[in-house]
């Protein structure tokens, strides 16, 4: 029957008695003991042979809580909450079987049923001749185990955070390094590592410059130790905008990177983290962008823009060097022909092919540009003279002359040039921009392919081409041009042949206006297309009405400009005004000039045979001005050749005209064309192209160009023409 707390057993009741000799000191002791173990903080009890306790202090007790059954009398291991006991029975078996110490820490089941850790120690009891049994202390651990637990959640808390930290630190896109204070690399992530071609072990503790190697990406020049500058001046610095990091393996990456400085616990600063990351693709791109934005696409070649730029470099620099700034523009003559008749992908393969060749022509250190359009730039800096800008030209008219092949198409293109200086002509980039452009203009005007330098005078010209151009709007919309007509008269029966309509602009305050005067600019402007249009159709109309009113009409030749020819709707646009004015075909003659067939040959012979299918007359213009190719001239279906009046002018008195001349009348013959002499003024001219088989003659020698009514009059007069030869 186990002893009950209330029995008021001892410990010297539970205890075994000791040996013979020692009986008697123990006996005294015992007070003392019982004492010892009644006030024991540490809770104690003994346990018998079979593990029943048979005594338990009252710390033991106070550890097992008020209320509970009396401990005496259970199985010690009942203590324990019940997922501890097994672990108690093995260390139990390990103590009584192999003396191993008993040492446990379980958690104890209070009366109330909760849990206190405690920890539990065990002695065996000597005496051989007494009853077996142990005593244990009970030690209430709860408060160490609590703090334990809150530092092991402590730990495990920093872990994770670390943990995070570290997770965190390796999945950002962004290169993480950080330094000492004396600048040895402390830590690097994934991102680091791999930007920089240096593992963490390799890299902890080296100098940050050799595992952080940064140069600048224009100078090449090893770049400022960022991390050095965020410790020494404590703040978030920014790198420079063009840093390159050079990789272990040589390789680059532009990169773009902050550095702040770390603080240790007193705010102190202890070290820096370098955040970096590669902008090589947005860097590239950004440079594509630029490029784009100061490029011609077309080309390649520099842009309105960055000539401009330039431009104004060029100028400061010479401007401080005492120097001169050259400036060439240029424009393709008739390129819009070519662009019409042949198409635009033609046009660009030209201009690409042209832009080939302005660059073979100049010297690396100078800016060739495409303004837009058929418009090239040269900028020449530095030059020491003029001379060295129309050297420069003349070389570029010189290339030009050779033909050009493009896709199958030979190609005859020329230049206008004009050229203007810093600083004769203008001390900044506007003002020589624009008097280049200006002398460029002159150029046209002056009968294309040639060079002009700029004049102040030609600012003057280019007001009155402005004038002259919004003049011509006006005179179309409000119906002052005019025809005139000048007869052509067959030299040997002076009968006339046919005749020139050639305009005339009644401008309200300028009074009559020559061709010459306004035609380059129509040209230039386009508005040849209009006003080309509006000659045509008044000579058809005329023609028609006088022939309606039973004059014997005769057929009419209009001039049709180079613009007016390439136009996509030339063929439609003539059709309809013979159509509109019922006027017949074979009286209407076209005058191209050679230049106009020869830009391109092929497909001036494709719209010749076009017109010749819908009826009319076609004639060469201007022969002998231009270059043309015999073979073409056979193939064209031309009805007409009329000896340009230069050659006609002295053929009476010079031999070599004089030979011209009669081979043209000779080829032409020969080709079965009419051939027509211009610009006959005399009677030795006359005679001459009479002696020469020449069929027809125009010029001041017959009749000057006659105003519509007085050619009206001279139709109904008939059409004889005095001339020597019929009076
Ligand atoms: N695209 C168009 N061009 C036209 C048109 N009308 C005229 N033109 C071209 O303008 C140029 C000058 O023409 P114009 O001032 O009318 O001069 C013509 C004659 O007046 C002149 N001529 C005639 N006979 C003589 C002469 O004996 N001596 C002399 N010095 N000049 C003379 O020649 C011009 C005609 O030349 P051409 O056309 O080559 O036959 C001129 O190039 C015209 O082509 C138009 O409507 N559209």
């Amino acid at each position: 029957m186990p002893a009950s707390r209330g029995d008021a057993m001892t410990m010297q009741s539970a205890i075994p008695p000791a040996g013979e000799d020692g009986a008697d000191s123990r006996e005294d002791a015992e007070p003392y003991f019982q004492a010892l173990v009644e006030t024991s903080p540490l809770g104690i009890f003994a346990i018998d042979a079979q593990g029943i306790c048979v005594y338990a202090n009252p710390s033991c007790c106070r550890i097992a809580g008020p209320g509970g059954e009396p401990l005496e009398g259970c199985d010690w291991h009942h203590f324990l909450c019940p997922e501890d006991r097994l672990q108690a029975s093995a260390a139990w078996t390990a103590t009584t079987q192999q003396g191993i110490p008993f040492r446990l820490e379980a958690r104890w089941l209070c009366a109330d049923g909760s849990l206190s850790w405690v920890r539990l120690n065990a002695a065996v009891l000597p005496g051989a001749n007494c009853r077996p049994g142990h005593v244990l202390t009970v030690e209430d651990i709860s408060d160490r185990k609590a703090a334990d637990e809150v530092l092991r959640l402590a730990e495990e808390a920093l872990f994770a955070e670390k943990e995070r930290a570290q997770v965190t630190l390796n999945s950002i896109g962004d290169a993480v390094l950080t330094t000492d204070m004396p600048g040895k690399v402390t830590y690097m992530n994934l991102v680091a590592e791999k930007m920089t071609g240096w593992s963490r072990a390799e890299a902890l503790g080296r100098p940050l410059a050799e595992v952080f190697h940064i140069v600048n990406g224009l100078t090449r020049e090893v770049a400022a130790d960022p991390a050095r500058r965020a410790m020494a001046e404590d703040r978030t610095v920014e790198l420079a905008t063009d840093c390159v990091l050079v990789h272990r393996d040589g390789s680059e990456s532009s990169i773009e990177d902050s550095a702040a400085p770390i603080h240790n616990r007193d705010g102190r600063v202890s070290g820096a983290v370098i955040v970096f990351h590669d902008v090589s693709e947005s860097r590239a791109m950004a440079a594509r962008m630029s490029h784009l934005a100061h490029h011609d696409f077309l080309t390649g070649l520099p842009n309105r823009a960055l000539l401009t730029e330039r431009l104004s470099q060029a100028i400061g620099l010479a401007r401080r060097r005492h120097k001169q700034v050259a400036l060439l523009f240029l424009d393709v003559d008739y390129f819009k022909h070519i662009n019409d008749s042949l198409g635009h992908r033609i046009g660009d393969l030209l201009l690409q092919a042209l832009a080939e060749r302005l660059i073979a022509c100049v010297r690396t250190t100078d800016t060739v540009c495409r303004q837009g359009g058929d418009e090239f730039v040269i900028l020449l800096s530095e030059v020491e003279h003029i001379d060295d800008a129309t050297r420069v030209a003349e070389k570029l008219l010189q290339v030009f002359s050779l033909p050009q092949l493009i896709d199958g198409h030979e190609l005859h293109v020329t230049l206008s040039i004009g050229i203007s200086v810093y600083p004769d002509d203008g001390d900044n980039a506007e003002a020589v921009m624009q008097n280049a452009d200006t002398a460029m203009y002159h150029a046209k005007a002056r009968g294309r392919n040639n060079c002009q330098l700029f004049r102040p005078e030609m600012n003057t010209r280019a007001v009155q081409r402005q004038f002259i151009e919004s003049g011509l709007r006006r005179a179309l919309k409000q119906g002052e041009f005019l025809l005139y007509y000048q007869p052509k008269i067959d030299l040997h029966s002076g009968t006339m042949t046919g005749a020139e309509a050639l305009i005339r602009w009644q401008d309200p305050q300028l009074g009559l206006m020559q061709p010459a005067q306004f035609v380059p600019i129509a040209e230039e402007s386009g508005l040849i297309v209009p006003i080309g249009r509006w000659v045509m159709r008044e000579a058809c109309r005329q023609l028609k009405a006088w022939q309606d009113a039973g004059l014997l009409a005769v057929p009419v030749s209009v001039n049709i400009s180079a613009v007016e020819f390439r136009h996509k709707s030339f063929l439609e646009g003539v059709a309809l005004i013979l159509s509109e004015t019922g006027l017949s075909p074979e009286l209407l003659e076209l005058e191209l000039t050679e230049s106009i067939l020869m830009q391109d040959a092929e497909a001036s012979a494709l719209v010749l045979t076009a017109l010749k299918r819908m009826g009319m007359q076609l004639a060469i213009d201007d022969f002998g001005t231009g270059y043309s190719s015999l073979s073409y001239l056979k193939r064209f279906p031309i009805d007409t050749l009329k000896i340009d009046q230069s050659f006609v002018h002295d053929v009476a008195t010079d031999a070599d005209d004089a030979t011209i001349v009669s081979a043209m009348i000779g080829m032409g013959r020969s080709l079965k064309q009419r051939v027509v002499a211009e610009g006959v003024e005399t009677l030795e001219q006359l005679a001459f192209l009479r002696a020469h088989q020449c069929h027809d003659g125009q010029g001041f020698q017959f009749s000057q160009p006659l105003c519509a009514e007085d050619f009206r009059r001279l139709l109904g007069s008939g059409t004889r023409v005095t001339t020597p030869h019929s009076q």
